[in-house]
């Protein structure tokens, strides 16, 4: 049981404040938890089935707010820029707003800069895995955007403190498709129809308490509100996670910064290894049979996109079978495996084989990024070396767990 520790006073005054707002809170409590920042304790025994928390809808705040709408932001401009907007307006406020007990049981700016790879130094950023380096190009990009099309409607805001709110919504959203509201009702964004998922976001105090776990409760919603209810029994003290989703670790650092020691959803993309090697007759091939790129490799053996009578399963996906076998076969072999008409085990042996050559390269150039990151000597702008070592320390540990899914891959492969 990992040890919680009293949270501090402004989270009893957030409770109390909470209670009061449309949040009904069962048997769970705040806590601090070393590495983890806040998180959800229990506070007494709990039984699998539990609700531990429900949030009213009225006590959401969404897009289709009146307080947001009553800013009049652009149209145009995504969920994630409004709700940002908003919450730094709230927070920069002369008066203290409604959600200030809320603002006050955020992570800070700190925390922040010292876990988002969105603050590494460039130095650093160079050697995050490719996953993450596309997905922090993403991230950055859709900041920008956000930030270049709200920044003349809201003058008080400065970029940093734009950034920090951005990143709260970035961290702490919840899915949410207003099931809650009637066609008529004024807080209904006017064409639902051209909602898209990016539309689809709630904040939802006190239920961003909870740390992630690639086995934890799944929050739930509907025309109510949202709810967490327990997975599983939880003594008192032991610490309750929800699931954010099935994500990847790379994904994890770049979108909320931090990495899992066992994550059964982890996997690495092959794109970088395998795209170079294709001629121009290949690309147009695999791109008309709908097998170009996103190809990973996972950290188990049981790949869920193949066809039932495949072969024994290996960590890589069917697009990667494919493309192997575009590779190191015929175009016959090739095609006759994506029509589904052969099951592909006659060929898995060749194919196999120059997967593993391609991995044990692979395998070499992570030992010497990681010599690489654990010898760079960089100083952050504002001379933090404490900063700057937990970022190398982070950056170790992924390079450590991609070497172990490949290495096991090859092992899986030579079998
Ligand atoms: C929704 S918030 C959860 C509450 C947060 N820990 C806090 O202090 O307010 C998401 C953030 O919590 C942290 N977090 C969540 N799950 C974690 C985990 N398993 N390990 C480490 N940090 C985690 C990350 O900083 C992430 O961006």
């Amino acid at each position: 049981m990992a040890a919680a520790f009293d949270p501090g006073e402004q989270h009893t005054r957030f409770i109390d404040w909470a209670k009061s707002n449309g949040v009904d809170i069962n048997g769970i409590a705040p806590a601090r938890f070393s590495g983890r920042g806040i998180g959800i304790v229990a506070a007494r025994d709990i039984k699998k089935g539990d609700r531990l928390v429900h949030v009213r809808n009225t006590s959401l705040i969404h897009g289709a707010l009146p307080s947001i709408k009553d800013l009049k932001l652009p149209e145009n401009v995504t969920i994630h820029g409004k709700l940002a907007a908003s919450l730094a307006l709230w927070y920069s406020g002369e008066q203290p707003h409604d959600y200030h007990l809320w603002q006050k049981v955020w992570p800070t700016q700190e925390d922040f800069r010292s876990t988002m790879p969105l603050y590494y130094p460039k130095q650093l950023q160079d050697f995050l895995p490719h996953a993450a380096t596309q997905l922090l190009t993403k991230q950055r990009s859709n900041l920008e955007r956000d930030w270049s099309d709200l920044r003349s409607h809201i003058p008080s805001v400065s970029k940093h403190l734009f950034t920090y709110t951005w990143l709260i919504v970035n961290t702490r959203t919840f899915y949410w498709d207003y099931p809650d509201l009637q066609n008529s009702h004024p807080r209904l964004p006017k064409q639902r129809a051209k909602l898209t998922a990016d539309d689809c976001y709630c904040m939802c105090p006190f239920t961003d308490y909870f740390n992630h776990s690639d086995t934890g409760c799944d929050p739930q919603h509907d025309a109510k509100g949202y709810s967490v209810t327990a997975d599983r029994e939880y003594k008192a003290g032991d610490e309750v996670f929800v699931t954010y989703g099935p994500h990847t670790n790379d994904f994890l650092l770049v979108e909320y910064g931090f990495i899992l020691d066992k994550n059964k959803h982890d996997s690495i993309p092959l794109d970088h290894l395998l795209l170079p090697l294709l001629d121009s007759e290949q690309v147009a091939a695999l791109k008309e049979d709908g097998f170009y790129g996103n190809y990973t490799l996972s950290s188990t053996s049981s790949p869920n996109d193949s066809p039932e009578d495949s072969p024994p399963a290996l960590p890589i996906c069917y697009r990667t079978q494919a493309v192997l076998r575009l590779l190191v076969l015929d175009t016959r072999r090739y095609s006759v495996f994506i029509s589904g008409d052969d099951n592909g085990e006659r060929d898995q042996d060749r194919t196999a084989k120059y997967l593993v050559s391609l991995l044990t390269k692979y395998s070499r150039q992570i030992m010497d990024i990681l010599e690489e990151v654990e010898q760079l000597e960089v100083k952050d702008g504002d001379g933090e070396d404490d900063r700057v070592s937990q970022y190398q320390d982070v950056l170790v540990k992924r390079w450590k767990q991609i070497r172990d899914i490949v290495n096991k891959a090859v092992e899986a492969l030579e079998l």
